[in-house]
């Protein structure tokens, strides 16, 4: 696990998590040592958990229908961990804000909710489906302190990839500070059921493109190509190990100045990710990532500790109003304690899209 991840030195506690969250209750199993447990074959479970640790310990409130993939919060959080490091490393040039793509943002908004909370970060999230690009739209008027910072835009479903994968989504004259991408991984809906990774669910439209995880990311890389310098860092997970390694070669053919590549491991499930680029300076390509970095508050912890209570346990109507104030004070605080609120450029941002 990521060592800035909130949940890096000790798992969440279920059994007061269940307390507070009355929702949680009937999936944890309270031991007599007063320890929680949760069984993650149980999709309801899973759900559950998904929805009360996003609000509980980063103040976003969150839903998805019935069947869309379950996103497993620890390893999201991981990817936008390493987002950090990687932009710490090598960042655009005389940006003030950061701005994301996050290509197949899905019903469930993860990375663009997550990473607008932790760090202010600007989005635009990208999707193909009417279902995805419908519950991203309702998460992010859920949370009216992070809709200024996230876009959400439709793509056209063409059948295969022959159109691009970054092409459709980089509209003229945009620039990014980084894409992310968690693919499709696989084949068929039979390869799917075979990987015990699929206990988080998801629909055939989310898990399978033809070629698999392999093919959509090697027409990331591609489109990469045309695209050049106009996203700072390229990057997506893959499933396998072998995706990898091919993509490892294809990136060398393609003379990218930096290529990185991390494991996201978590339970019984690794992850891998890579990242390239045609803007970082190849001096530093082989520079160690600078990892080592004490936990960074979210702004919705500061702005909870100002307060003193869970942002949990307050009338849900009352946080999204409560949220901007509470972090223009934390944010005041910080300054004048003179320390910068995270590792990059996190100042808070509002993104229009027709700013570039
Ligand atoms: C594995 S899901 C990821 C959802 C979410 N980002 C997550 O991490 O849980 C892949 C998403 O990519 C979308 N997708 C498939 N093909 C796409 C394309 N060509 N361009 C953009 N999104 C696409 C799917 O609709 C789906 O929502």
């Amino acid at each position: 696990m990521h060592p800035r991840n909130r949940y890096a030195d000790a798992e969440p506690d279920f059994a007061a998590l269940s307390q507070q969250y009355p929702s949680l209750q009937p999936y944890v199993a309270v031991h007599a040592n007063g320890s929680g447990s949760i069984d993650f074959t149980d999709l309801q479970a899973s759900r559950e958990l998904t929805r009360v640790l996003l609000l509980h310990d980063f103040g976003i409130d969150w839903a998805i229908p019935p069947g869309q993939l379950i996103p497993p919060v620890t390893n999201r959080a991981n990817y936008i961990h390493w987002l950090e490091d990687l932009l710490q490393l090598s960042s655009p040039a005389g940006q003030a804000r950061v701005l994301g793509l996050d290509i197949g943002c899905g019903a469930n908004l993860i990375y663009p909710l997550l990473g607008a909370a932790i760090n202010g970060w600007c989005f635009v999230g990208v999707d193909v489906t009417d279902v995805a690009i419908d519950w991203a739209q309702r998460n992010v008027n859920a949370n009216p302190h992070l809709a200024r910072l996230i876009h959400i835009r439709k793509l056209p479903h063409t059948s295969g990839l022959n159109a691009g994968v970054l092409l459709p989504a980089v509209q003229e004259g945009e620039t990014f500070a980084f894409c992310m991408c968690n693919p499709p991984f696989f084949e068929s809906m039979e390869e799917a059921g075979q990987n015990p990774s699929t206990a988080f669910s998801g629909t055939a439209d989310e898990m399978v493109c033809p070629g698999g995880e392999l093919a959509f990311v090697s027409q990331m890389v591609h489109d990469s190509v045309q695209l050049g310098k106009r996203v700072h860092w390229y990057t997506s997970m893959v499933g396998k190990k072998a995706t990898l390694k091919a993509l490892r070669k294809l990136l060398h053919s393609c003379h990218v100045t930096a290529l990185r590549t991390t494991e996201f491991f978590q339970g019984r499930t690794s992850r891998w990710a890579l990242a390239w680029s045609f803007a970082v300076d190849p001096n530093l390509a082989s520079k160690p990532l600078p990892r080592a970095q004490p936990k960074q508050q979210t702004q919705s912890e500061s702005a909870r500790r100002e307060l003193s209570v869970p942002l949990g346990v307050l009338p849900k109507a009352v946080v999204p109003k409560l949220l901007p104030a509470l972090e223009a004070v934390s944010e005041r605080k910080q300054q004048r304690r003179g320390s910068a609120a995270g590792a990059v450029g996190y100042a808070s941002a509002v993104y229009h899209p027709s700013q570039s």
